[in-house]
Formats: structure tokens, sequence, C-alpha cells
């Protein structure tokens, strides 16, 4: 709800926002010059009275001195019958130029205002100047959501693509549109009459002037006493009117001073209110403010480019949650499929199962976890399909989900089934999931299987799922569903390395290049999709189609864009389809393949230790890594094979790379010689070093199986205990990484 509150007014009012935001930036503009072009004496070292006198010696007819807030002094004179205002340098009171406000920033500024429309115009400023405000609050409680509560707001954020661009610029701009939000919002208001006004009425003319002989402005007592910084405006008395007065106003407030005598008179200091009514206006615009001018400006260029990101966004979510169609009424469905999701993707598996079901004969109802009915009189079957959001919180269609169960009654025929979607870089993996999966069993309810966690949408284990659901309620299913269909492009075999072999673990490095797009329209066709491969780097995943028809397998790449191939470690897989099928090939074979993104399984740039840790295979994205640090960080490998003889994978490279620094320790550990060791076992003997390296902000990378991760995340618990964090703290701060298959 929140976030189609956070939607709707953005669209309706892009227009008006976007010409708010982009003339609000060029306005901020002006402070900025303005103070680029000023000549600002430091505080103290000019008085009102020396401005007044140098200037009164250069501009015998001066009526009026003005100084704005970025310091800018402006002289008003007459000479000959003629009026003018010149800019003037306050240490010598000499002009500079004619003063003459920008035609261009005038205008801009009745754009700003008013939309060129007057007052229908200024009402519209001021209505989108709320709705910003709205945007801007709404935006923050979703970013608060998206992280996982208010204190995680500057945590590194999650996710990739539009979303990831979208909550990463709105965290960056968002104080500053709020302030220019919440400031415009106030003087609209003001200006309609919604909230008083403060304003000083000055001080009333003196009833008591001397009419004396005047003295030299520059010996006027009062003006000797108030610094430059503090003038705003200096009225000069009508010539040879003895009985006229100085009119002064300062940012302490106003008054009158004698020209004979050079009292100060009637001073009236400025009221509270106006003093805050001043610095509203300030943070609006950044007058006198010009860093707070830059911010402001900065922030406002944000704007566009969060209305196309947001619009992206929308479509992208309208797209994927097209909901489930034909669904059967609660009270005569025999199946119930319930959906928690934020983003949409598993509203697509859902619909796959939707499908599948109702083609093995079941009558299913399928809605949003939020619309959890009271109790379900016919059904036998309860699955529950739901992603996890924020830091293990749960998504926006289940949010409501724990409460309404409360109320549920789940009579005794009912059973249930959960799936859990999420992904394993954050620490608390389909956390929401499991805690459905508690909840239901406290509810009495009896589990048809036991709950099952997909990782990053894999389609493969969603068909598994569904076997092992089939074979459950005895009636066979066929799911498939791959959220993204990839768009594919043909890789020749290039050159492939052998290992392993002799140890029965045969793993090889397998180099692809483009396939030779031949001659013809058909290849200018494929030449084209070539270049529109998205860019890729070590770490990101390679996923392959078998074949024989079946998913995509996904494998890490050790190479990126720039090294010219696509470089995989496979290992063979007893039984193994895709790794048995690559394995066959020989040099000019191709395959069919695509590229996923990786983005959250990264070294950080900079100057801390990174910690890699492999076993296998596993060592592919960790030799890219290693060979992109030509920035000579101190990086640390940590590797285990089997025998130093048979599958030392890239061990020429690795000792190449230590002696060009781009490695800094080489640790390595096999199973199958004399030593008998493990990664862990090397981890273990170095946790001295391990530990004072994670205090100094290290961060750890672990690529390999399931079960290798499982036991470095045990040694690295007992690394971590002496210096109080676990694994998770680190997880947290996007200082443990996994890659793990
Ligand atoms: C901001 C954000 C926070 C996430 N938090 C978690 C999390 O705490 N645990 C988890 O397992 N997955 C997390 N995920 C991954 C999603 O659960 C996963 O991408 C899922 O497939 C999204 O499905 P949906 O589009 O239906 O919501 C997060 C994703 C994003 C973008």
């Amino acid at each position: 709800m929140l976030r189609k509150l956070h939607g709707l007014p953005a669209l309706f009012a892009v227009v008006f926002l976007v010409t708010l935001a982009v003339t609000g930036s060029m306005l901020a503009l002006a402070p900025v010059l303005d103070r680029a072009g000023a000549v600002v004496p430091p505080a103290g070292e000019i008085s009102v009275a020396q401005l007044a006198g140098r200037v009164a010696e250069n501009y015998p007819g001066t009526e009026q001195i003005v100084r704005d807030l970025s310091g800018q002094v402006v002289v008003y004179y007459s000479r000959d019958g003629q009026t003018g205002a010149d800019l003037v340098n306050p240490l010598t009171g000499e002009r500079l130029a004619a003063y003459q406000p920008a035609a261009f920033f005038v205008w801009i500024r009745d754009l700003h205002r008013s939309f060129l429309l007057d007052t229908p115009g200024r009402m519209v400023a001021g209505i989108s100047a709320a709705l910003m405000l709205f945007v801007c609050l709404s935006g923050m409680v979703l970013l608060a959501r998206r992280s996982g509560g208010w204190r995680a707001l500057m945590r590194p954020l999650a996710g990739t693509g539009s979303q990831r661009f979208h909550a990463e610029l709105a965290r960056l701009a968002v104080l500053g549109l709020l302030l220019s939000a919440l400031t415009g919002s106030f003087l609209s208001a003001q200006r309609f009459g919604l909230l008083p006004e403060a304003s000083d009425p000055g001080p009333g003319f003196p009833a008591e002037v001397s009419g004396g002989q005047p003295r030299p402005v520059d010996r006027l007592k009062a003006l000797t006493e108030v610094d430059l910084g503090d003038l705003r405006e200096l009225v000069f008395p009508y010539p040879d009117d003895p009985r006229d007065v100085y009119s002064l106003t300062t940012t302490g407030g106003s008054g009158f001073v004698d020209q004979a005598t050079g009292e100060l008179l009637q001073f009236q200091p400025r009221s509270t209110g106006s003093a805050v009514q001043q610095w509203i206006m300030r943070l609006h615009t950044g007058e006198g403010l010009w860093w707070l001018g830059l911010i402001l400006g900065v922030a406002a260029l944000a704007v566009p480019v969060l209305s196309v990101t947001g619009a992206i966004i929308w479509w992208q979510r309208r797209w994927s949650s097209v909901k489930v169609q034909h669904r059967v009424a609660v009270d005569e469905a025999d199946v119930v499929v319930l959906v928690g999701s934020e983003g949409g993707a598993t509203w697509g598996f859902a619909r796959a199962l939707q499908t599948g079901l109702t083609k093995a004969g079941f009558r299913v109802h399928c809605a949003e976890m939020n619309a959890l009915a009271d109790a379900y009189p016919v059904a036998s079957m309860l699955l529950l399909l739901t992603s996890t959001y924020g830091d293990g919180d749960a998504p926006a269609s289940a949010r409501q989900f724990m409460t309404r169960l409360r109320d549920f009654r789940a009579g005794s025929t009912l059973n249930y089934a959960v799936l859990g979607f999420g992904d394993r870089q954050f620490p608390n993996f389909c956390q929401f999931a499991l805690e459905v999966d508690e909840a239901l069993a406290g509810k009495g309810l009896s589990r048809i299987q036991p709950v099952e966690l997909i990782d990053r949408c894999s389609a493969g284990r969603f068909s598994e799922w569904g076997d092992q659901l089939g074979t459950a309620i005895g009636s066979p299913l066929s799911l498939s569903h791959d959220p993204v269909p990839p768009r594919t492009v043909r890789l020749e075999l290039a050159e492939r390395v052998d290992y392993g072999l002799a140890v029965q673990a045969p793993t090889s490095i397998l180099r692809f290049r483009l396939a030779d797009p031949g001659r013809g329209w058909r290849s200018w066709f494929s030449r084209s999709r070539r270049h529109s491969l998205p860019a890729f780097e070590a770490g990101d995943l390679l996923g392959i189609l078998p074949p024989q028809g079946q998913d995509a397998r996904f494998y890490s790449l050790a190479s990126s864009a720039s090294d010219g191939v696509f470089e995989i470690c496979v290992r063979k897989q007893p039984g193994g389809l895709c790794s048995g099928y690559l394995h066959g090939l020989k040099p000019g074979d191709s395959v069919e393949a695509f590229i996923r993104q990786n983005p959250g399984f990264r070294p950080v740039a900079g100057t801390v230790p990174v910690i890699l840790i492999g076993a296998g295979a596993g060592i592919g994205p960790l030799t890219g890594f290693i060979r992109n640090n030509t920035a000579r960080n101190p990086m640390y490998l940590y590797w285990g094979g089997r025998s130093a003889t048979s599958d030392f994978l890239y061990q020429p490279e690795l000792g190449h790379y230590l002696e060009d620094r781009r490695l800094t320790g080489l640790s390595t550990a096999f199973s199958r010689s004399a030593e008998r060791a493990y990664v862990q076992d090397r981890l273990l003997q170095d946790q001295t070093a391990l530990r004072q390296m994670i205090d100094t902000g290290a961060q750890v990378l672990v690529c390999g199986g399931r079960e290798m991760a499982a036991g470095v995340k045990q040694v690295f618990e007992e690394i971590l205990q002496p210096l109080r964090l676990d694994v998770d703290d680190l997880r947290v701060q996007g200082r443990y990484l996994e890659d793990v298959y």
C-alpha cells in the first residue's frame, strides 16, 4: 500500500516535480556564483561607518546601501536626476560593475515559484512541494524496510539493477530533497494564509531628532559600532534635510541614526519569529550558505533520474506481478496457494505451481499471504511460497500474515508445505519462510514435506521441489519456471587444461570465446547481439544450457570481459549431466550460454586485506580476483585440493602472481597426500594472523562446495570469538561473502 502511495503522487506530479527540481538546482547555483564574485572582508575589519564613508566619496548621490547574504554590496544612487545601482568593492567603495539581477535567473525563479502562471501556478508549486515531502517521507520508510530497519539505513544496499540504483541515489539525495520540500511547503502554506507569517512592523519614526549640523557619515558613532558583516541595509537621509535620519537594518534588528549626534534611535531588535522566518528562507534558497546551495542543487538534480528509475521499477513490478488468473473460490478449492512477494519474482513460480496443480486435476485458489482466510473449509493442502526481504523480514504481500494467522482455524484435514525464496548472500537466508513454517506447525497443521529453500530463483530447485511434492501427494507434478528467460550467445571452446584424473577428481579449466558468426546478414545480426552481451567480471556466473533441454547450470567465471575469454573451472560430478557434457567438449565445440551478474560476490576495493578461501573448482573466481589485483592490495589465498601433483589448479599462474605481488600469501592443503589436510586446518594454523587481519577490517570470500563452506564458517566462528564477533556480524557488514554450490 505504502509503495503505491509513494509512486502515485510521483507519477501524477512528475512534470511539476521535475520542473521544480531542475529550476531549484539552477537557482541554487545563484548563491554560489554570487559568493564567488563577492569581495568579503573578514569579520571586524570594516565597520558600516567606514563603508558608508568610502561609498559616499565615490557616489555623492548615494540613497541606499544594501548588503545581501552572499556578501555582495549594492549602492543605489542618483546622479544628474538619473537613478542607478552599482556593485561596489566594500574595501574601497569603488564601482565593480553595474548591478543587474540576471534576467535568466529572474525567469527561472518565476518558473520555480509559479510555473510562470502567477497565483494558480504558485498553488500548483505549493501542492507539488507537499507531494514531494510525502514522496520523500514514504521513500524513507520504504528504504528502511528494504534495509531491515532504521538503524540499518546506512548499510550497503542489496539487490541489482534499477531498484538498487534508485535506492542508492535516493539515499544520497533524500536529506537535501526533504529540506527543500519541507521549507518549500512551509513557505507556500504561509503565502496562502494556511500558516501565520512572522513580520516585524519596524520601529516608528523617532519623535526627537537633534536637527543639528550633519556630520560626515564615517564619523557617526552608531555606524562605527556595526560590523559590515551584520549590515543588511542603510538608507541615507534626504540631502539638505537636517531633521531626516539614516535608517539602519542589521541582522539583529532595525532603527535610525541621528545625522548630527550619530546616536542610535528607536532600535527594535528582530523578533524570534522573523529570525526563524529568515532562516527558513535561507534553508530553502541556500542564500548566504553557498555550500548548502550546492548540496540542495545536487540533490534536486537527482529528481529527474529518480523519476526515470522509479518508472522503470513500477513497470517491472507491474509486468512481473500480473496476478494469477482463473482462480477457484476459497470455499470450493481443494488446494490453497498463498504467495509472499516484494519484487514480484515469487508470483511467477506460484503461477507455474497453479498451472501444474490444475493440470493434475486439483481445484486451486491462489492469493497473496496477506489474504489468508479465517478458514479453508474444503481444502486439504495449503502451499505457501514466500520470499524474504529487508533483514530476514516478511515481503510486502505477507506482512500481515502472522497477525492473521492468530485467528486462523486450521481444521484437522489441512496439511501444508512452505517453499522459501531468498538469496544466500543475505545473513538471514529465507528467514521469513522458516518462521512461517514454524508458525504453521505451532498451529497444529501437519507438514506435507519439510520446508525447502530456493537460492536466487533457481529454476532447477523449483522443479525438484515440484517432483518431491508430486510424490508426497501421490500425483506427479511437472513444474517448470525460469523467471528470467536468458538471451544466450554461442561460445566456442578455445582451450582446456585438465587436472585431477589421478585422484578421481577430474576438473578442467575451460576457456571459451564468442563463436565466429560467419558471413552474411545473419552474421551481422549475431554480431550486433554479441555487442549486447552484458559486461562481466570475475565472480559473475556463466549459465550454460545443456543440450538435452534441461535447465541452465551456473559456473562462476574466473575471467572478466577485458580478458577476452569466458573462463570457468568445472569438476566432473558423478552422474552430472552438464558437467559431463562440458568435460566431453573438444576445442572448437560450441555451447549456448549467458551471463548472470553476481555483484554480491566481489572483493572490496582499497587497502584492507582480502582473504580468499576455496576448495577444488572454487578456485576459479578467486584466481580471477587475484589476476585483477593490479593495485597490489593485500590478498591471501587458502585453497584445498586432493594432490599437489594432480589437481593443483592454476599452480603456474599463482606462482607468477606471488612473484609480482598480486598475491600476498598462498596456503594450500591436500587431502590425498601425506599431510592429509583440509583448508580449515590451514585457517586454524594461521588463526592469530587471520584474527589480526579481521580486526583491521579484512574481508573474507569463500567459494566452493556447501560442506567446505560450512566447515570454514565453523572455523571462523572460533577465530572471531576473542573479537566478540561472529560470521553473521561480518556478513551484515559485507565482509564475509560466500559463493557456494
Ligand atoms: C533489499 C533486499 C533484501 C533482501 N533480504 C533478504 C534476506 O534477508 N534473506 C534472503 O534470503 N533473501 C533476501 N533478499 C532476496 C530475495 O528474497 C530474493 O531475491 C527473492 O527471490 C525475491 O522474490 P520477490 O521478488 O518475490 O520478493 C533480499 C532482496 C532484496 C532486494
